[in-house]
C-alpha cells in the first residue's frame, strides 16, 4: 500500500501509510485499540473503500478484484452466527463448496482440532471452539493469503499455543499470513515481521527481534549486595559484568538476573506508554 488513508468525518483512521507485505511471510498488525488495524485490514480484504492511496493485494487492486481473487484470498471472520443449527462439519462442506479448488472439509476439520466437534451443532461450541471454526472457514478454500483479524482472543493457552502451531504449518506450506493481535508474544511466536500502528500512522516495521533497536539495547544486571539491596547496571558488556560479579562474590551473585528489553518493554514505549 501506499499513501493509504481512510477517513471517518475530520478523523483519519488510516493516515497516509505505506506498508509492503512480502509473499510467504507472517506479517502482525499491532497498535493500541482504536489505531486502524481493522480498517487497513479491511481495506486490503475488499470490504471497505479507502478515501486515498494505491492498494495492491496479490497484484491487484481489492476495490474491484473479482471472484478470481477472492478465491485466492483467506478471511477469518469473528463469528458465523447465521449458521447456528448446522454442524460444524455442514458448514465447513458448504464453505468449501464455495471455492474452486478447495480442502476436503474432514481434513480441514482436523487441522483446526475440531474433529471431535465434527456433528456438533456451532451454537453448541465455546467460544474458543467458534474461533476454531471461523480459522476453518478462512482456510478451507486453501488460500495463497490469510487475514486473521485478532485470531486467539479467548483461546485458552494451550488452544493458542496449538493454534500457533497450526498457523506455522500453514505459512511453512507457502502461505502469506497478515494478522492483527493484542498478544506480544504472539507476535513474537508467529511473526517474521511486525508493523506498529498508532492512530492511523506506522511507527515502525521491523522483526520482532529487532523492532525499536531492541538487539543492540543494554542489558540490565541485577543483583543482591551483602547488605541486602538490589543493584542494577545497564551494560553493553553483561558478561563481562557477571565474570566480574564471579570473582568479587567468589561464585554465585546472590539474586543474579540478566535482561534485555521485551518486545512488550519497546512496543509500550511507541505507543507512549512506556513502563
Ligand atoms: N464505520 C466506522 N465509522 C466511524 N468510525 C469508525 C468506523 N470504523 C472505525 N472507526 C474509527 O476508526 C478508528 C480505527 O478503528 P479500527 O477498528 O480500525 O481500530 P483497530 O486498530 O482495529 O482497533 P481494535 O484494536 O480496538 O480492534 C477508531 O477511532 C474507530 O472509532
Amino acid at each position: 500500500m501506499r499513501g493509504l488513508r481512510k477517513t471517518y468525518g475530520s478523523r483519519a483512521a488510516v493516515d497516509d501509510v505505506d506498508l509492503d507485505v512480502r509473499s510467504g511471510e507472517v506479517f502482525a498488525l499491532l497498535g493500541p485499540n482504536g489505531a486502524g488495524k481493522t480498517t487497513m485490514v479491511e481495506i486490503l480484504e475488499g470490504y471497505r473503500q479507502r478515501d486515498a492511496g494505491e492498494v495492491s493485494v496479490l497484484g491487484q487492486d481489492p476495490a474491484n478484484a473479482g471472484r478470481g481473487w477472492r478465491a485466492r484470498v483467506g478471511i477469518v471472520l469473528q463469528g458465523t452466527g447465521e449458521f447456528e443449527e448446522l454442524t460444524v462439519r455442514e458448514v465447513v462442506t458448504h464453505f468449501a463448496g464455495l471455492y474452486p479448488d478447495a480442502d476436503d472439509p474432514a481434513t480441514v476439520i482436523a487441522l483446526v482440532g475440531l474433529s471431535d466437534k465434527a456433528n456438533a451443532r456451532t451454537r453448541t461450541l465455546s467460544g474458543g471452539q467458534k474461533r476454531r471454526l471461523d480459522v476453518a472457514l478462512g482456510i478451507v478454500g486453501r488460500p495463497e493469503l490469510l487475514f486473521l483479524d485478532e485470531p486467539t482472543t479467548g483461546f485458552d493457552p494451550a488452544a493458542r499455543h496449538e493454534f500457533w502451531e497450526l498457523i506455522r504449518r500453514l505459512a511453512a506450506n507457502g502461505t502469506t499470513i497478515l494478522l492483527t493481535t493484542h498478544y506480544l508474544e504472539e507476535a513474537e511466536a508467529l511473526a517474521d515481521r511486525v508493523g506498529v500502528i498508532v492512530a492511523g500512522r506506522i511507527v515502525a516495521v521491523d522483526t520482532t527481534e529487532a523492532l525499536g533497536g531492541r538487539q543492540d539495547a543494554p542489558a540490565t544486571v541485577t543483583w543482591q549486595r551483602p547488605d541486602g539491596a538490589v543493584e542494577t547496571a545497564d551494560t553493553h558488556t553483561p558478561t563481562a559484568l557477571v565474570a566480574e560479579l564471579a570473582v568479587r562474590y567468589g561464585g554465585e551473585a546472590p539474586g543474579l538476573t540478566v535482561s534485555r528489553p521485551t518486545l512488550e518493554d519497546v512496543y509500550l514505549s511507541m505507543i507512549g506508554a512506556g513502563r
